[in-house]
Parts: C-alpha cells; sequence; structure tokens
C-alpha cells in the first residue's frame, strides 16, 4: 500500500559493495510504499548507467549526488575519508531541510557502515536513524567485542567470543591486526558503535545484510545488547531468483564487454568465475600464478579484471595464452554470472557482497581473502558452511602459487568426497537463502515488514 507520509533517507558509501545493498533494500522499502530518498557522492554514479526503470516502485525512489570533491574517483585514504564526512554532513543537512520544506519530514535516516557520520548528523537534527550492516552478523559481533572488552587481537592465539566460531589471528578482519596499515578505517568502524540510535529504548537496531538461517546464532548472540534484523540476502540483482526478479541498474555499471555468448557455450558447471571485487589490486606476481593456475586447471574461466585494457598486469605470453582458454573483461554482472548453469566455481576475495552472491547462487568457492573482513568471511564458508575451500598463504611470504590454486579449484569442482558434498552444502543454503527473501514466508521478507512497522510507522497499523 502506498503510503506517501513516509519518507526514509538512505546514506550510502560511494563504493559499489555499499550502494549495491543499499540500493536492493531501498528498492524493497519502495515494493512496500515507502519513498526513498538515495543519497551518495558523484563519484559513485560516474561510472554507472541511468537507465529508466518501467517498474511502479521505482517512482519512489529519487536519487541525490553530492560531490565529496573526488568526483572522478576515489580510494580509500584519511583524506578522502575526511571530505566524504565533511560534504557528505551538509548534503545530509540539505536534504533534511529541503524535506522539511516541503512539508514531507524524513521520518528516518538509514546509513551504511563507512558513513556512521550521517547517523550522528540525523541524531543531532532529531531525525531517527538506522545503521545498515553489510557484512556478516559475525562481524557485528567480532566488532563490537573489541570495542566493548578490547580483546587482544596482537596476542596471535585464538579467540573464542560468545557465540562465535573459535577464531584464529589469521581468521580475524585485517583491520584489527597489529600489522594493519589501516587504523583509520578501524576509527570509522569504531564510530558505528558509538553512533547507534537507540530510538529512546534500550537496544539500537541494525538491518544485517543476512538472513536468519545462515546466522541464527550470531543474530541472537547479540540480543542483549542489540536487535540484529536480517533482511537478506540484498543482492544487485535478482537474477538469482527463480523468477528471474524485477531487475534494472541504476547505480550500477554496466558491462561493456560481451561475456554471455562465451557462457551460453559452456557446459553445466564447467567454468571458473575470478574475480576480486571492486577495490582490490593484485600484485603482478600474484596475478601471474592466478593466471598459470587457471591454464594448468585448463577449465574455461571468465576473470573480471578491473582496468584489463592496460594489459600491464601480468606478461604479455601469459595473458595471451588465457585468452585461449578463456575470457576476460573489465565488469561483468556478477550475480547473473553466477546465476548461468555454466558456473561451477568462484575464486573470490570473500568481500561480503560476493560472498553472499555465491551462497544465494549456489556456487562453491575458492577463498582467497586479502583484507578487511574477507578473512573472517573465508573461515565462516570453509568451516562453518561448507561451500568453499580456502587457499593455504606460503609461509615464507609471496604469491599463493599457481598451483595452490589449481589444487583448491580442482577439490571444488572434481569428483572427490570433499567436492561432492561442498557443491551438497552450496545447495542447501542457495534453497534457504532464496527462501529467505520469499513473499511468502521468507523470514527476510518478514522482517523487513516488521521493521517497517516498529520504526517506519512507530508500531502504528497502516
Ligand atoms: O565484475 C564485477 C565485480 C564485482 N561486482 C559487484 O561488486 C560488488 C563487490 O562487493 P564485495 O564482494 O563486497 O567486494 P568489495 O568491493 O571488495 O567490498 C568491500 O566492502 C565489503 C562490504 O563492507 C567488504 O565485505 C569487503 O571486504 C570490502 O573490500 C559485488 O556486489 C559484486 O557483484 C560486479 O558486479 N561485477
Amino acid at each position: 500500500m502506498v503510503n506517501n507520509n513516509i519518507n526514509v533517507l538512505i546514506v550510502t558509501f560511494p563504493g559499489q559493495a555499499h550502494i549495491n545493498p543499499a540500493l536492493q533494500l531501498a528498492k524493497n522499502l519502495a515494493k512496500r510504499g515507502v519513498s526513498i530518498t538515495f543519497l551518495t557522492s558523484i563519484s559513485s554514479s560516474s561510472s554507472s548507467s541511468s537507465s529508466s526503470s518501467s517498474s511502479s516502485f521505482h517512482n519512489l525512489i529519487e536519487f541525490v549526488s553530492f560531490s565529496d570533491g573526488y568526483d572522478d574517483g576515489w580510494s580509500v585514504t584519511p583524506e578522502f575519508i575526511s571530505a566524504l564526512r565533511d560534504h557528505g554532513s551538509k548534503a545530509v543537512e540539505d536534504a533534511v531541510a529541503a524535506k522539511r520544506g516541503e512539508g514531507r519530514p524524513f521520518t528516518r535516516l538509514i546509513y551504511t557502515l563507512s558513513v556512521p557520520w550521517a547517523g550522528g548528523v540525523a541524531r543531532r537534527l532529531g531525525l531517527p536513524a538506522t545503521l545498515l550492516w553489510i557484512q556478516p552478523a559475525i562481524l557485528f559481533g567480532v566488532y563490537f567485542h573489541y570495542f566493548n572488552s578490547n580483546f587482544d587481537a596482537d596476542d596471535g592465539g585464538a579467540i573464542d567470543l560468545p557465540g562465535l566460531p573459535v577464531l584464529e589471528s589469521r581468521d580475524l578482519p585485517s583491520f584489527l591486526l597489529p600489522s594493519t596499515p589501516s587504523k583509520f578505517v578501524l576509527a570509522t568502524f569504531k564510530e558505528n558503535f558509538e553512533n547507534l540510535d537507540r530510538d529512546g529504548g534500550d537496544r539500537p537496531t541494525v538491518l544485517v545484510n543476512s538472513f536468519d538461517a545462515l546466522e541464527a546464532e550470531a543474530l541472537r548472540g547479540m540480543s542483549s545488547y542489540c536487535r540484529l534484523i536480517a533482511v537478506g540476502p540484498l543482492l544487485p540483482s535478482t537474477a538469482y531468483l527463480d523468477d528471474g526478479g524485477d531487475d534494472d541498474d541504476d547505480l550500477i555499471p554496466t558491462p561493456v564487454e560481451d561475456y554471455a555468448e562465451f557462457l551460453d557455450s559452456k557446459e553445466e558447471k564447467s567454468v571458473v568465475y575470478v574475480a576480486f571485487g571492486s577495490y582490490t589490486e593484485l600484485s603482478k606476481p600474484q596475478m601471474e600464478e592466478i593466471a598459470k593456475g587457471l591454464i594448468a586447471s585448463a577449465k574455461p574461466f571468465l576473470w573480471a579484471i578491473r582496468g584489463f585494457e592496460s594489459k600491464e598486469k601480468m606478461d604479455q605470453d601469459l595473458w595471451e595464452e588465457l585468452e585461449k582458454q578463456g575470457k576476460i573483461v573489465g565488469w561483468c554482472n556478477q550475480v547473473g554470472v553466477l546465476s548461468h548453469p555454466c558456473v561451477g566455481c568462484f575464486v573470490t576475495h570473500c568481500g561480503w557482497n560476493s560472498t553472499l552472491e555465491s551462497i544465494a547462487s549456489g556456487v562453491p568457492m575458492v577463498l582467497f581473502p586479502q583484507w578487511s573482513d574477507q578473512a573472517t568471511n573465508a573461515k565462516l564458508v570453509q568451516d562453518l558452511w561448507g561451500t568453499g575451500v580456502r587457499v593455504v598463504v606460503p609461509e615464507k611470504g609471496g604469491p599463493v602459487e599457481g598451483g595452490e590454486i589449481r589444487r583448491c579449484i580442482e577439490i571444488v569442482m572434481g569428483g572427490g568426497e570433499r567436492g561432492e558434498e561442498i557443491r551438497r552444502e552450496a545447495k542447501k543454503w542457495r534453497d534457504l537463502g532464496k527462501g529467505a527473501m520469499k513473499e511468502d514466508g521468507g523470514t527476510s521478507h518478514a522482517n523487513l515488514n516488521i521493521f517497517i512497522h516498529d520504526q517506519l510507522y512507530g508500531g502504528e497499523e497502516r
């Protein structure tokens, strides 16, 4: 039912990994009649298409952008984070004032985890705010315990936190390790926990891009402190759903290369898909080892390499050899690729979106974490959900060798007992992930309705 009195402001960090789940949440709210203003910086949309959609709910989403001073691109530096905060805070104030001026004030602000200042601005303006946590609920627990009990991530021992699997230091988010060069990012994470809005009650509410069956214990484990509401999988495309969903692509880069024919020509579950998300830049030696691993596996592959046109990323002979066996693209519709029947394995850096997309599509993974939450995600996929194999990093340092990458691909796609078990688990979690989004009895569908009822309509019947 459409109720024009309910306006929500969604504020997101301008990275694809943040826009994707936030936009899907916006759509899911709009489908339920909530009007959305979607605010992010210009740099996020410069590479995106501006599509028009015929979906009726789409008219309820208004896109607003501001300049953070990095309109042509950014990287995660203290200077960028600070500029985004300064310009973003002003943009939030302006957006709130504009809607108040129109007599249609926002009911609530929702923000993703790298823009906690948006929650602070909202509170100052008397607007309730909710964090959208776009990593697993388990990671919320890890950070919560780190900031509140200050467990020692430096001592190299195992960490056994209530309701969480035992984590070795190699499984912890990289920002907690003494060796991290990104301590300033940790300060942003901490601000999330300081800024949580209690809505006048004793527990803050946090939306999580996960689903109940996947993280039941972690979602419940925080309940004395915080109400975690799982509303995922929030994926940038609904191609993984049985009915194909209602895709459109605002703010999502459009693939320029055509790879559909390549995928269509391959046998079921025969293709290895390789991608490392929207930030990670691998070293040239590491790129070459992955190339060698793919060649040794002798399997067709699709590899998404940002900026691949420069061809400086690896030795040219190796590149030419690779191109005889598979296809290299700069960007693809990842959920569309993972939903294609020919894809049998995802070599991933374990960003949470990629991980959840793979889970929801039932594709087993070769886990190759790089930084942030990725090592923890890899641990969960291998040991808790059982849908992947983690590469072994050489003790002496240096790149993971091609032989190791081939070994992992062969386990995941091969005929052995472990591969069969992994594929069985992948199918199980796919069904549970899809099930969570079903209008008829899906837990995430129901959870979002509860959030709307409690937090947007103040518990009143519509
Ligand atoms: O060719 C490509 C490559 C990526 N994607 C999409 O880009 C997103 C990438 O997100 P993610 O897998 O989370 O990786 P990062 O971009 O690296 O995400 C950052 O943000 C995430 C959420 O906080 C963290 O989990 C990661 O560790 C962090 O690196 C996903 O939705 C992909 O579908 C495409 O559509 N096409």
